[in-house]
């Protein structure tokens, strides 16, 4: 096995024991993260989860997470960057979350350009795990079930986009970013989870717009680029979409330390480039 292989074979041990054990951790406050959000339970648990299965990896060199605050030196190899537990606060709801797992090619900070693979895990009704590799030219979903993962199907973006899943408050939003979000309402359906796996997997399989854009409460967005908008990226424009901080594709942002975040547009290639012109004007 090659150490993608490894790190994806991890990634399903985990995530099959995540999803049997996610309601002991419906209602469990923790901390704060290292970006001064509160922290559930589920976060810190998942992320000592992930960190125990993944650190064993011996082509694994450093592991980074939403959850802490510097990286965990583990030798030569790729670093993981990981959300181990995405959209966490709609645990207590029992909405969809995820994980989001990026591997890099280099140390942090780094661009998207150094991913070399993506795996997102959606707890949904059912569990799946979704997966961009620089050696497949496929992305490949698996449904988790029972111990087992099985070929679940391939994504490819679809080419008429259906729904919309735009974040923020309308009174935090700027004027620009509010025209540009009724009009892509108008055309589509507005759906907007609050997970922001759950959010990409919908416009992965019907088409369409994911955006979480700066807003007064979050001036530079509120995803992180490292552990979630770089990693969704690179699977979305795996899938043929595209993905945007409202100027250039995310894989192109220049992160300067670790948490950094970044505006984040997901989607449709079309709605992508109507959104970035919509900015500029
Ligand atoms: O509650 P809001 O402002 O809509 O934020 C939801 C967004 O925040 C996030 O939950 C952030 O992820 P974490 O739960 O990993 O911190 C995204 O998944 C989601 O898009
Ligand atoms: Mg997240
Ligand atoms: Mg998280």
């Amino acid at each position: 096995m090659n150490t993608l292989d490894e790190i994806e074979r991890e990634v399903k041990d985990t995530a099959h024991y995540v999803s049997s054990n996610l309601a002991n951790y419906a209602h469990r406050a923790a901390g704060e993260n290292p970006s001064g959000e509160s922290q559930v339970g589920g976060d810190v648990w998942a992320d000592d989860l992930f960190f125990d299965s993944l650190s064993g990896i011996e082509g694994v060199g450093g592991y980074a997470s939403e959850e802490r605050e510097g990286i965990e030196d583990l030798g030569d190899g790729y670093t993981i960057a990981i959300d181990p537990l995405d959209g966490s606060s709609n645990l207590a709801s029992n909405n969809s979350v995820g994980t989001i797992v990026g591997v890099y090619d280099s140390e942090l900070p780094a661009s998207g350009r150094n991913l070399v693979a993506s795996m997102m895990v959606l707890y949904g009704p059912y569990t799946t795990l979704t997966v961009a590799r620089e050696d497949r030219d496929i992305v490949q979903e698996y449904l988790l079930r029972d111990g087992h993962s099985e070929r679940w199907g391939t994504f490819t973006q679809p080419q008429d986009p259906t729904v919309l899943g735009m974040a923020g408050k309308w009174s935090q939003r700027s004027e620009a970013m509010n025209e540009l979000a009724q009009e892509f309402a108008r055309e589509l359906k507005p759906r907007y989870g609050g997970a922001t796996v759950a959010d990409l997997a919908q416009v992965l399989e019907y088409g369409g717009l994911f955006g979480y854009p700066a807003t007064n409460k979050y001036p530079d967005g509120k995803l992180r680029i490292h552990f979630e908008a770089g990693p969704l990226a690179y699977l979305v424009e795996a899938a043929g979409g595209a993905s945007s901080d409202g100027n250039q594709s995310l894989l192109d942002v220049e992160p300067d330390e670790v948490h950094g975040r970044t505006p984040t547009f997901l989607g449709n290639e079309s709605l992508i480039q109507r959104l970035e012109e919509g900015l500029a004007e």
